[in-house]
């Protein structure tokens, strides 16, 4: 038994050496590929190009500098924030403006640019925490079709339709800028923030902003804080537009409100989806490959807003997830056939976390809990008493309030009146996020996983919400950050392992499992932070026999390993089997209890004999 286990652990160790090292080396030659073409575009317009190519090119790495935002926002963490032109031309008129009317220095004008610009952004996307999607998307497109309109109203400052002129050169600390000069330190910031962006997207940030990208819910229930998550990525957004609307508005020394009007949303829209959005290099490749059809149509020809809504469309249907998803998942999957030398790591023994709260408490304690949507009363006062180590099933007719009672316990819904205490600590009223983050396991009817993550990354979500979150690590890839995110890689392994996945799914992306498989991995995610409690809604719905087997004998097995188990289910053979304890809930209140070792009360034989044998629920 040991040595099966230890080769498990081993195939476990040598397949993840294998992803490891597949993904190292594409992101060196990623990287090698950022260097190379931030290099070419500082060196080489300014040696050979005219100046009216170094125009058109300056205006593309402005273009590329903003959609590097886009692409945090949008691709890594979901939000739909398109007013992107508006605070490139807020931080554009504010840097003007001080220069023009008050002959403030650059260094100041650099910092109101960048300090007005971000924190207009951070206004224009505040409504993403009521609404999401395409209603907030709508929502912050009305500034970008407000803004010139406000310009123009604003002329005796912003000199209206005929622009704001008399701005003059950029002296940045005693040096001036020239034009080429600026257009490479636009390329330098460009290539600076794509860096950023590339280690934010591998860092344990990045997984918290693609878990609420992808699973909002299971975001939460790990232990991420949306809201503190969204204010983050409006503020990482909107910097890059602002620095885009500095520089601009320096290189050009005008402001014209025709600078940033729908066609620069457009065609960063585009572009962003078009080329990947989440990618490293789809946004870069997308944004400026339409930039220079852009420019070769003519900036303000008419063919240019009907290209790329064109475009737009056309790539949407084509390439739903972007042109650089599924040509680096290609690149990976070859390159992952070709790579066998490659020596096994070591996964280290699991630090095992004390439990926090009174062990000698119930584990879950609901008293007197009723809960409402509206007029329409759920849960009735119900009382429900677990004691720790309990595997319960909670039973009961469709709409009697299982899957309520369940989300209540985890904060996703809020009692009307009545308590729920975890390990005697009263979580009445916490958020969702406030629960997770006390260690508390939790899956769904429906799997929450980031589709185009591997299952590691996926299990590592569990770890993220739970431990200490540094931001300007994240960013710049510090050894805290590397740190952090071995240690939440190692627990991830260990649930894992625990869970008993096949070592080569590892580095397989969550999209292609099968329902069981995922539900499985649901269950790593869950214990991913070595939790005492785990609730699960529904798992073996859906699921065949041999993988309904598997899900019951890991979740024996975590039992038995001291993890308390509550679950809601329709499968009463599943219930039956696997449950040390069995709860059934009828018309919003507990009807009837059953532990093992008692004889069952009349009212639950009555109930699961309606599911007479195991070969019905296979048919359900
Ligand atoms: N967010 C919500 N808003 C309004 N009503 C809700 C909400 N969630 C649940 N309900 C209602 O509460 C009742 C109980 O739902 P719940 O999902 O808890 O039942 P259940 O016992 O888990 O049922 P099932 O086994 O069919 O999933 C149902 O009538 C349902 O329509």
């Amino acid at each position: 038994m040991e040595a099966t286990f230890l080769s498990a652990g081993q195939a476990l160790a040598h397949a993840h050496a294998h992803f490891r090292s597949v993904r190292r080396r594409l992101d060196r030659i990623s990287l090698s590929g950022v260097a190379v073409v931030a290099a070419a575009l500082a060196i080489l317009p300014p040696l050979f190009g005219d100046s009216y190519t170094i125009a058109r090119l300056s205006n593309a790495v402005f273009y590329l500098i903003v959609a590097l935002g886009f692409n945090i926002a949008f691709g890594l963490a979901g939000e739909l924030a398109l007013g992107y032109a508006a605070i490139m031309a807020v931080s554009a008129y504010t840097s003007g403006m001080l220069n023009v009317y008050l002959g403030t220095p650059g260094i100041v004008n650099l910092a109101a640019s960048l300090g007005v610009g971000t924190g207009f952004g951070v206004l224009l996307m505040l409504p993403s925490l009521r609404v999401r999607g395409w209603y907030f998307g709508l929502v912050s497109m009305f500034a970008v079709l407000a803004m010139p309109y406000l310009i123009v109203m604003a002329e005796d400052w912003t000199g209206g339709e005929n622009g704001l002129v008399g701005i003059t050169g950029l002296n940045l600390l005693g040096v001036n800028f020239s034009f080429n000069m600026i257009y490479v330190l636009a390329v330098v910031v460009f290539a600076g923030l794509w860096l950023v962006v590339d280690n934010l997207r591998r860092s344990t940030w990045g997984l918290m902003l693609t878990a609420c990208r992808d699973s909002f819910y299971a975001a939460q229930a790990c232990g991420i804080n949306p809201t503190r998550i969204r204010m983050v990525v409006f503020v990482l957004a909107s910097v890059p537009a602002s620095l885009a609307g500095f520089l601009m508005v320096n290189a050009e020394m005008f402001a014209n409100p025709g600078n940033y009007d729908m066609n620069l949303t457009l065609l960063i829209l585009t572009g962003v989806v078009l080329g990947g959005a989440g990618t490293l290099w789809g946004p870069v490749l997308g944004v400026g490959l339409l930039a220079g059809f852009s420019f070769w149509v003519g900036p303000f020809s008419s063919y240019n807003a009907v290209a790329l809504g064109l475009m737009l469309m056309i790539g949407v249907v084509a390439f739903p997830n972007g042109v650089a998803r599924s040509t680096g998942k290609s690149i990976r999957n070859w390159m992952s056939g070709r790579m066998t030398d490659v020596r096994p790591s070591s996964i280290t023994p699991l630090r095992r976390h004390a439990s926090s709260g009174n062990a000698n408490a119930p584990v879950v304690d609901i008293k007197r809990l009723t809960i409402a949507f509206g007029a329409h009363t759920v849960v009735k006062g119900a009382n429900l008493q677990l004691q720790r180590g309990t595997f319960c099933g909670l039973v009961g007719p469709n709409g009697s309030g299982k899957s309520t009672i369940l989300n209540a316990i985890c904060g996703a819904v809020q009692a009307k009146s009545g308590s729920i205490a975890i390990d005697g600590r009263n979580v009445t009223g916490l958020p969702m996020y406030a629960v997770g983050g006390m260690g508390v396991g939790r899956t769904f009817q429906m799997p929450q996983l980031i589709g185009d993550a591997s299952v590691l990354e996926n299990i590592m979500i569990g770890g993220v919400g739970q431990t200490r979150k540094g931001l300007l690590g994240a960013l710049l890839r510090l050894p805290s950050e590397r740190r952090r995110y071995r240690e939440i890689e190692q627990s991830a392994l260990h649930a894992f392992q625990r869970v008993g996945l096949a070592p080569e799914l590892v580095g397989a992306d969550a999209d292609d499992l099968p329902l069981g498989l995922k539900r499985i991995v649901e269950v790593a995610r869950a214990i991913a932070a070595d939790p005492h409690l785990i609730l699960l809604d529904e798992p073996a719905a859906g699921l065949n026999r041999a993988e309904k087997l598997k899900l019951g004998e890991t979740l024996r097995r975590l039992n038995s390993e001291g993890v308390s188990v509550v679950l809601v289910e329709h499968n009463v053979s599943f219930v039956q089997e696997y449950c040390n304890e069995i709860a059934l809930l009828d018309d919003g209140l507990i009807a009837a209890r059953w532990r093992d070792g008692e004889p069952q009360p009349t009212i639950l034989r009555d109930y699961i004999d309606q599911y007479p044998t195991a070969d019905h629920d296979e048919e359900v």
